[in-house]
């Protein structure tokens, strides 16, 4: 957390981002993105505000209630909350230009009323709560408190260029700290607010930006060189360029998504990456899919989800009309699952995974695909949760194919 308060201009900022994604439904990459662009921060300052708005998001209800203000009129009282937040944490007030002020002896009384409530305290809201007990059972209130943890920095090293060692060895010569992730061979932790993505290091492609959770899934793939290998929903490729860096550029990666806007980011990445062997393609209608029946050795299918792992880097969803499209989504991945699992080959492996950790959208679904697919076998899951490793949550399923 922050050792001295915000400035003034920086308070403004995270007043604005927070209204965007509070007031204006932006989702809070885009939001960070509008409000940065063309000045010139400092990367510490920069952090500093991403650490404040974060942080506010992931805890948002607790930090209304000490205010005694609705998450809805943030717009008109964030400058009340902002203060409220210094206070919190023990820091002096920022120096707003107009700000709401905070009667400190109701706060005081609030924030103890607040330590009896964990939920609240946790930063979650009810229904997520309800959820996260049906779901999850005696994991949940740890999980629960893992989610309102600040995310921490992960790139994975591009093996197609460099390795682990010599990556760390060039992103101390930039300035960047960075130590490699023991149990995830690909995963270095950043331990430096650096600007990442202004090095060189970046710019000559030698790492992606990727939790370390991700990681893991991409590295169930299990994919070899000169394998034929569908990622089929790969959106800007974050995975498919982990895959072709297991497939050294030998055989066929095939990208494909719904979104034409995500698969030209995933070339633009691709070229920097060096994966050479990546090919991608819309996916326009079911015919797509038909043509590639029984064809690949692996299919990934890393399918839409309510992101309830994620929530540490993305905790805008806990504010959003996610429960009402939770039945939605667990509908497409069912349709997803069942369609796109004719691609794979006669001894071919199915993998599919989640940024969610609820087994609704995880293990329940891929029980229910067995079930109705006799000629799917189950080899082995995983649930990778926050509370455990420290990274953002994820399941991975993998399957084999039988027969036809
Ligand atoms: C969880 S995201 C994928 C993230 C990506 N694999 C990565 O590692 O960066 C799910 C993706 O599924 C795509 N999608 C949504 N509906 C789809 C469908 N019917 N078929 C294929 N992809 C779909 C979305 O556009 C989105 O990019």
């Amino acid at each position: 957390m922050l050792t001295y308060p915000l400035s003034g201009s920086s308070s403004e900022l995270v007043l604005n981002i927070l209204t965007m994604v509070l007031n204006q439904g932006k989702p809070l990459d885009r939001a960070y993105s509008h409000n940065f662009s063309g000045l010139k921060l400092e990367p510490t300052e920069q952090a500093r505000i991403t650490v404040v708005a974060g942080d506010i998001l992931r805890r948002l209800n607790l930090y209304c209630f000490i205010v005694d203000i609705n998450a809805d009129e943030f717009d008109r009282m964030g400058s009340k909350l902002l203060n409220g937040w210094h206070l919190f944490h023990g820091l002096e007030l920022p120096k707003m230009q107009y700000s709401l002020q905070v009667d400190e002896k109701a706060l005081a009384a609030n924030i103890e009323s607040a330590k009896q409530q964990p939920a609240l305290w946790d930063g979650c809201p009810q229904w997520l709560d309800d959820l996260g007990q049906q779901q999850l059972k005696d994991k949940w209130p740890a999980e629960r408190a893992a989610l309102m943890q600040a995310p921490k920095r992960f790139i994975r090293v591009n093996e197609l260029k460099c390795d682990r060692q010599k990556l760390i060895e060039k992103l101390a010569k930039e300035g960047v700290t960075a130590v490699s992730v023991e149990t995830v061979p690909s995963a270095v932790e950043v331990t430096s607010d650096s600007a990442l993505f202004r090095t060189e290091c970046f710019k000559q492609g030698l790492f992606e930006q990727q939790d370390a959770g991700s990681q893991l899934v991409a590295a169930a793939v299990d994919a070899k060189p000169g394998m034929r290998v569908v990622d089929a929903c790969a959106g800007a490729g974050g995975k498919t360029l982990h895959i072709a860096a297991q497939m050294q550029g030998k055989g066929r990666l095939l990208a494909m998504d719904v979104e034409q806007w995500k698969l030209d980011n995933l070339k633009t990445r691709a070229k920097r990456a060096g994966a050479h062997n990546v090919e991608t393609r819309i996916i326009a209608s079911s015919k797509t899919i038909k043509r590639l029946k029984l064809s690949a050795d692996r299919v990934l299918l890393d399918v839409p989800c309510s992101g309830l792992g994620v929530l540490k880097r993305n905790p805008d969803s806990k504010w959003r009309d996610t429960a009402e499209r939770l039945p939605i989504l667990v509908d497409l991945q069912k349709q997803i699952i069942d369609s796109y699992s004719r691609m794979v080959k006669v001894g071919g492996i199915l993998v599919y995974a989640t940024c969610s950790i609820m087994p609704e959208e995880n293990r329940l679904q891929v029980d229910r695909f067995l079930a109705e697919h006799p000629h799917f076998s189950f080899i082995d899951d995983e649930t990778i949760l926050s509370s455990e490793h420290g990274f953002d949550g994820f399941y991975l399923a993998r399957m084999i194919r039988n027969e036809e």
